[in-house]
């Protein structure tokens, strides 16, 4: 026996116990047997054969009976599609007028057999006891075998205890004659008791609002209340006697309203018997009739195969809603390609990556704050915390790979290797972490400011999912613990980073950071190690620090990694290499002066021609596949040079001087030859139209060719002169060899040209003690470049008279401060 559950067309479950019995499905309905000896009487045995015999299409076949001590069951025919309630309370069945009346035909052939047979009436006729088979032929259930089938409330019934409320529901199609028999009402009822629970039941078919529907303005009663109000009525007050409402509208309706009336007629010698019912319903359904049986047949089957096609397509819709949320769950827990790999069947294999950063945070005083909070507040606490992070965490190519109380851990470069991006990916997030920090208050705590503790570290890793019960993405390796100590043996409101980290963080040169100097670590013995500062962005971007956060944190709100990494794509590399010969030697030794060759110390302008060069667009020219371009490489060592970067060509265009821009002739190399709205001439220079195309080394003509003098911008001038003018105080060769001092512009690696005559030599700025600028030629592992360096130097100057100092955020405020002093 199992408990089949079936579903029509929706919401409703129907739980009916099932079997099989002689290979066919059997419902199974446990029937309460006190005395079973007792009960197996000779006339028991010849009900039973009876309606074993009984057979008729609308009649529920009976099987037979198990009846025992503890538990009995009565086995008849299993009807798949549920009961007529069932089918009449699920709104999504649309049942029309030729289905309603097919399925009152049924009931009225099925009754109408009954009380021909020898079982004479059924006496618990109603919704519930009518069932749909698979081919939507209606049949009559629960009939005969009285004696079996005394249920738990006729028990209690007898009792005197009938204070349920299924109790009295199940009286609701119970004739009033019947009902006024208080005692031993005769289970097997009458022929004319039959009828009235037509009459309900031909009500509810019509109306659909389940049995006894009084109608929308009537006040709603107990099934009680209407029992004793059907039970009460006396035809010498001159009342009507108490019976559902019928819905007057409609021809049909109207004539089945008549048959409504005359089956629960308070007097039952008024009442038709099936036989007239029978034809009385024929006539409404002449069309059902006057067809085949196969036409007939067919009629039902379409409509509910329509039926079927609108339930399927829903399931359907339903299924793939279902599927997306799931899989959208699963991609919350493990990362998109190994959860991919799991619902594929595939094993998730463990997995090396040589290079990922890890970022590990944690609350300091966290303990102290649980200690003084409710446990509520703490978990709403690190809710909030938590969102916040996860917003920003999802702007960012990193994974998040758990929060373990108040720790969070993020790692960057896996389970999607991206180079060397890891380390930058990580140390952003960990400022913007950082800024975000600043600006949170503990909801409960709205007076405390919340410090996170952070340590960051760049190493190998094993990354793989381990188990097969609650799968999780776990990283293992000393990274994962070098990490968790870099945090441990941090700083509140500091990021602190391994040595690693730090030469990873060079190699964009953008990247402040400031050496903490030899720190023990628990089982790794002292550690050379730095503070994260902040970032700078490239003077050619101009954005300030906190103005580049600025745009980071707004990008917060529109999640696409598409955005953020056009942002990125809008910085012109700049790479700051070695400082000048002429300034006081650095405090830790440095690899000497390079030779004015493409080696030369520099500052390198990396230019990347984005889509937001409009002009480039035009003529075919395709320049999302030319990123890099040079103009010339074959310059002369011996030149001024000068920075210009895509947005300072753009001020200039702005500018009175725009003319002589719009004349200036560059050299021609590489992608920017093809563009046609250039003019190439003899010499390999052009003259561009538009200043914003330009994107590349400003290359002077060579000797013996005129070149035409250009009036820098705004803010090149204000670089300049702040340059030339610090020059000035200490001269240097007008034409010196290309010197530490010197400026070029790089389209690409080793292609680089000074551009305008050498400066001279720069004085040296005042030191910044520690200070570390990102450098290509970095000083040795643990080293840093010292802050007198007069590349960054020169780089804050020039920062700081490109971009005046902004009020910063509370991360980038120390920054600046730092820059400014
Ligand atoms: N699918 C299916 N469901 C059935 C069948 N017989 C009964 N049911 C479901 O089982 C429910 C309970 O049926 P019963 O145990 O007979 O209870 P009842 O009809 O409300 O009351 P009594 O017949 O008076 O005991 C019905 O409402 C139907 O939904 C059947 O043959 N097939
Ligand atoms: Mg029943």
């Amino acid at each position: 026996m199992s408990e089949d559950m079936v579903s029509i067309n929706g919401d409703r479950q129907i739980f009916i116990p099932v079997g099989m019995f002689r290979k066919s499905k059997v419902a199974i309905k446990p029937v309460e047997v006190d005395n079973v000896q007792g009960l197996l009487t000779r006339s028991l045995m010849l009900e039973l054969k009876r309606m074993k015999d009984l057979q008729h299409d609308h009649l529920v076949k009976f099987y037979g009976a198990c009846l025992d001590q503890r538990r009995s069951f009565l086995l008849t025919e299993y009807c798949p599609k549920g009961s007529l309630q069932d089918i009449l309370e699920n709104e999504q069945f649309q049942l029309d007028w030729m289905f309603r009346l097919s399925l009152m035909h049924d009931i009225v052939r099925g009754m109408q057999f009954l009380h021909s047979s020898d079982i004479r009436s059924h006496g618990n006729l109603k919704s519930s006891n009518c069932v749909v088979d698979s081919r939507f032929v209606l049949k009559i259930t629960d009939f005969g075998l009285h004696t079996l089938r005394r249920t738990r409330f006729d028990l209690e019934s007898d009792g005197g205890n009938c204070n349920s409320h299924a109790y009295w529901s199940k009286l609701l199609w119970t004739a009033p004659e019947l009902l006024r028999v208080e005692h031993n009402r005769p289970p097997e009822g009458t022929q004319k008791g039959d009828v009235y629970a037509f009459g309900i039941i031909v009500h509810e078919i019509t109306t659909r609002q389940g049995p006894f529907y009084l109608g929308r303005c009537a006040y709603e009663k107990s099934p009680q209340e209407i029992i004793e109000l059907v039970k009460g009525y006396n035809p010498h007050r001159m009342q009507k006697p108490f019976r559902p409402e019928l819905e007057p509208n409609g021809d049909t309706k109207a004539d089945i309203n008549g048959i409504i009336r005359r089956c629960w007629a308070e007097d039952p010698a008024e009442r038709p018997d099936f036989n007239t019912l029978k034809s009385m319903i024929r006539r409404f359904n002449k069309d059902n009739e006057t067809g085949n049986i196969v036409d007939n047949l067919l009629k039902r089957m379409e409509l509910y195969a329509n039926n079927l096609e609108e339930l399927v397509e829903e399931r359907t819709q339903d299924y793939h809603e279902e599927k997306k949320k799931c899989e959208k769950l699963l991609y919350q827990l493990l990362p998109q390609s190994v959860a991919a790999q799991l619902i594929s069947g595939q094993p998730v294999v463990a997995e090396t990556f040589d290079q990922v950063t890890i970022y590990f945070s944690d609350i300091v005083g966290f303990t102290a704050i649980s200690a003084e909070s409710t446990p509520m507040q703490v978990v709403q606490f690190l809710n909030d915390l938590y969102t916040c992070f996860d917003s920003i965490v999802e702007n960012f190519d990193v994974y998040k790979v758990e929060t373990i109380g108040d720790a969070y851990m993020v790692v960057s470069g896996l389970p999607i290797r991206n180079g060397n991006q890891h380390a930058r990916e990580i140390a952003r997030l960990a400022l913007a972490l950082l800024e975000a920090v600043h600006n949170f208050r503990i909801h409960h705590r709205p007076e405390d400011r919340l410090k996170l503790r952070i340590g960051l570290h760049t190493g190998a890793c094993v990354a793989g999912v381990v188990g097969l019960k609650m799968p999780r993405y776990c990283l293992f390796g000393d990274t994962v613990n070098t990490a968790s100590r870099m945090e441990s043996n941090g700083e509140a409101l500091k990021i602190h980073i391994s040595e690693t980290t730090k030469e990873a963080l060079d190699e964009f040169g953008t990247f402040v950071t400031t050496r903490r100097g030899f720190v023990p670590m628990k089982g790794k013995g002292e550690m050379l190690t730095y503070w994260l500062e902040g970032e700078v962005p490239r003077p050619n971007s101009l954005i300030s620090p906190s103005k580049l956060m600025l745009t980071r944190r707004s990008s917060l709100k529109q999640p696409q990694r598409s955005q953020s990494h056009n942002l990125h794509k809008q910085y012109s590399e700049l790479v700051v290499a070695s400082p000048p010969p002429q300034l006081p030697p650095p405090a830790i030794a440095l690899p000497p002066p390079p030779s004015p060759s493409k080696d030369s110390p520099n500052l390198r302008v990396k230019r990347k021609i984005s889509s937001s060069s409009p002009k480039l667009n035009g003529g075919g020219f395709d320049y999302h596949k030319t990123e890099n371009h040079y103009l010339d490489t074959a310059a002369a060592a011996q030149r001024n040079c000068d920075i210009y970067s895509s947005r300072s060509l753009r001020d200039m265009e702005e500018t009175s001087d725009s003319w002589e821009l719009a004349h200036f002739r560059l050299p021609l190399s590489g992608a920017l030859k093809s563009h046609h709205h250039l003019n190439n001439n003899s010499h390999g220079y052009v003259h561009s139209n538009s200043s914003s195309n330009l994107s590349g080394i400003l290359q002077p003509p060579p000797l013996g060719v005129q070149r035409t003098r250009l009036k820098p911008s705004p803010t090149i001038s204000t670089l300049l002169t702040s340059a030339r003018s610090e020059a000035n105080a200490s001269p240097g060769p007008e034409t010196g060899s290309m010197g530490s001092g010197q400026l070029r512009i790089k389209f690409a690696e080793g292609d680089e040209t000074p551009l305008l005559p050498t400066p001279p030599p720069l004085a040296a700025p005042p030191p910044i003690p520690q200070m570390v600028a990102a450098s290509p030629q970095r000083s040795g592992s643990g080293q840093n470049i010292p802050a007198d360096s007069s590349h960054y130097g020169f780089l804050v100057k020039s920062y700081k008279q490109q971009c005046p100092p902004v009020a910063g955020s509370a991360v980038t405020q120390p920054l600046l401060a730092k820059i400014n002093s």
